[in-house]
């Protein structure tokens, strides 16, 4: 459960979130979208403790900054960042070391097979294509099995398979009851799993939407556009 309350950012003068609230729960799949320079990004920095901010982060009842958060928080950044002199299986590794996980080798072997990563996992980082390098860090995201996951823009660079292998993966995270939280401007990709979509617009969150109570004919791409640009959509209800 990833819990954001009153989270305020400033970049000098620039509000990039404004009295953001939002509420990631167990079980859930949650989908942010917004057009460019929406706050999206910022907004997941915060919640990953990467920048300073106003208000106040829970992750399952724990203080963002807090250990105990760190280790049920999974994060996968918008751009890779891989150290260029280890290999793919080095990163996994790196990870397992950091997290004193145990007996992972055969958790990291699953990821690795699932994107196409175990031929070349003698590879190093400055070696791997920009797609390669997403897959890379999404395994190290995965393998310490976090309860709340983070996905900032995970479908770009990804080859098909890889996003066929994603999509399944964050719908068993959330059907193993992890919350899960999407930044995407890939409507489509979520047509079929999302739970609720936050609307951020200059900073704040403009909408919510849980799909329980949304008319079924409408796509998560209409409501989008409904809410954002006040075009029509089938049923009533958005
Ligand atoms: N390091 C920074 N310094 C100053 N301003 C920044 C910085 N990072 C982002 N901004 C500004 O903050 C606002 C929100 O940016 P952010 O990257 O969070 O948007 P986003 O919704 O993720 O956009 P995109 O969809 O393009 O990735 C934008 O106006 C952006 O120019």
């Amino acid at each position: 459960m990833i819990q954001v309350q009153h989270v305020t950012k400033k970049y000098g003068n620039m509000l990039a979130n404004n009295d953001v609230n939002l509420e990631s729960v167990d079980g859930g799949l949650s989908v942010l979208l917004g057009a460019n320079g929406a706050g999206k990004s910022t907004l997941i920095k915060c919640i990953c403790g990467l920048l300073r901010f106003e208000g106040s982060i829970k992750v399952n009842g724990f203080d963002n900054h807090s250990l105990e958060a760190k280790r049920l928080l999974g994060y996968v950044p918008e751009f890779p960042a891989m150290y260029p002199m280890l290999t793919v299986e080095e990163h996994l590794q790196f990870i397992a070391r950091a997290y004193r996980l145990k007996d992972w080798e055969p958790y990291g072997n699953e990821l690795m097979t699932r994107f196409e990563l175990i031929d070349k996992k003698s590879k190093l980082g400055q070696e791997l294509s920009k797609g390669m390098q997403q897959k890379v860090s999404i395994c190290c995201a995965l393998l310490p099995r976090p309860k709340a996951v983070i996905f900032d823009e995970p479908f770009v660079g990804l080859d098909p398979h890889a996003i066929r292998e994603l999509k399944l993966l964050i719908t068993s995270l959330r059907d193993e009851g992890n919350s899960v939280l999407i930044s995407t401007h890939m409507i489509d990709s979520m047509e079929e799993a999302w739970d609720t979509v936050y609307i951020m617009k200059n900073g704040s969150i403009m909408e919510t939407r849980n799909r329980k109570d949304i008319d079924s004919r409408n796509s998560l791409e209409s409501i989008y556009f409904a809410i954002t640009e006040g075009t029509s959509v089938s049923g009533s209800t958005i």
